[in-house]
């Protein structure tokens, strides 16, 4: 039977096996939600990438506040996003060449931001104040899947504690969320002095997934995947999955279109071409998680 998802015939999606595209959503369908689990990106997945024509901020941009950091360090950051944001979205360069490169970035901005002496008391304040977006169609995903008691495990090299503001403040943090991030760790007096554990950047999400995703409890005995991303990177985040039976991704291409178009068609199974919006996600899930439903 053809899969009745009329968003998937938007002028946004490219499909390189569409066939196989929709075996896996009825195979996901018939085993349930119970079998289910989201593993998504954050920056630029979740959130949106434009608005009106404005780039929203990254987790790392939304630090770009007064209340938090100086002129120079403003000017500093921006300047490391103007050399290495180009060589994360160059589409001629591999990911083993990027990475000591994305390392690079995130240590010398990481470095920056610790020599503000951030306060852990002023963040909720520059989230409120920043242009932070989640897609359209966000409390749709969110709510569902919480309803459906599916585990949705946030994979983002952005920092976590803004994550976790951002999606505060927008009132979807349920209890079957799960995140990975980079984490500011405070001194006693809410003075930001380091960051946690093993730095997450673009290009080694698998690291991180076989160290901690593989781990969580809540996410095992569910071997059906559904992925979300906006960089070939984020196709390693259910590479933690033991036993996994059938992973449909979803690639968000929100820049750098057409250099980037044909390995996004040949590396994720949807590709969303500028698409703001949660739609065609959206659509999947409740398909899948209608299990029982007259179709
Ligand atoms: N200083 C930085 C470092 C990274 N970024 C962007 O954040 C994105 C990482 O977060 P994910 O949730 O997408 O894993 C990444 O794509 C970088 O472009 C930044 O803006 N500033």
């Amino acid at each position: 039977f053809p899969l009745q998802i009329p968003e998937l015939a938007k002028g946004t999606v490219l499909m390189r096996e569409r066939s196989k595209v929709e075996e896996t959503i009825q195979a996901m369908q018939r085993a349930g939600a119970g079998s289910l689990q989201v593993i998504s990106d954050f920056d630029m997945t979740l959130t949106r990438f434009a608005h009106n024509g404005m780039r929203v901020p990254t987790t790392h941009n939304i630090l770009d506040n007064r209340l938090l950091i100086n002129e120079d360090c403003t000017r500093r950051i921006r300047e490391l996003l103007n050399t290495y944001y180009p060589i994360e979205i160059d589409a001629s360069r591999t990911a083993e060449e990027k990475q000591p490169l994305m390392v690079e970035w995130w240590t010398k901005v990481h470095e920056l931001l610790i020599q503000q002496k951030i306060r852990k008391d002023m963040l909720a304040r520059a989230v409120k104040e920043s242009s932070a977006m989640l897609r359209e169609g966000y409390k749709v995903f969110f709510d569902r899947l919480a309803e459906h008691q599916v585990p949705l495990l946030i994979f983002s090299a952005g920092i976590g504690d803004i994550l976790e503001e951002v999606i505060r403040q927008n009132h979807v943090f349920h209890p079957n969320l799960h995140i990975i991030s980079n984490y500011m760790d405070f001194d006693r007096t809410g003075v930001l002095q380091a960051f946690k554990g093993q730095l997450i950047h673009t290009f080694n999400k698998r690291e991180g997934a076989l160290l901690h995703a593989a781990h969580l409890r809540e996410l095992q005995g569910r071997p059906n995947v559904l992925l979300l991303g906006d960089s070939l990177g984020d196709l390693t985040m259910a590479d933690g999955v033991s036993q996994p039976q059938n992973i449909l991704t979803i690639g968000f291409l929100n820049d750098q279109v057409e250099e980037r178009k044909e390995s996004y068609v040949n590396s994720f199974d949807i590709v969303l071409v500028k698409d703001e919006t949660m739609d065609v996600p959206n659509a999947v899930l409740s398909y899948i998680t209608s299990a029982g439903d007259a179709k």
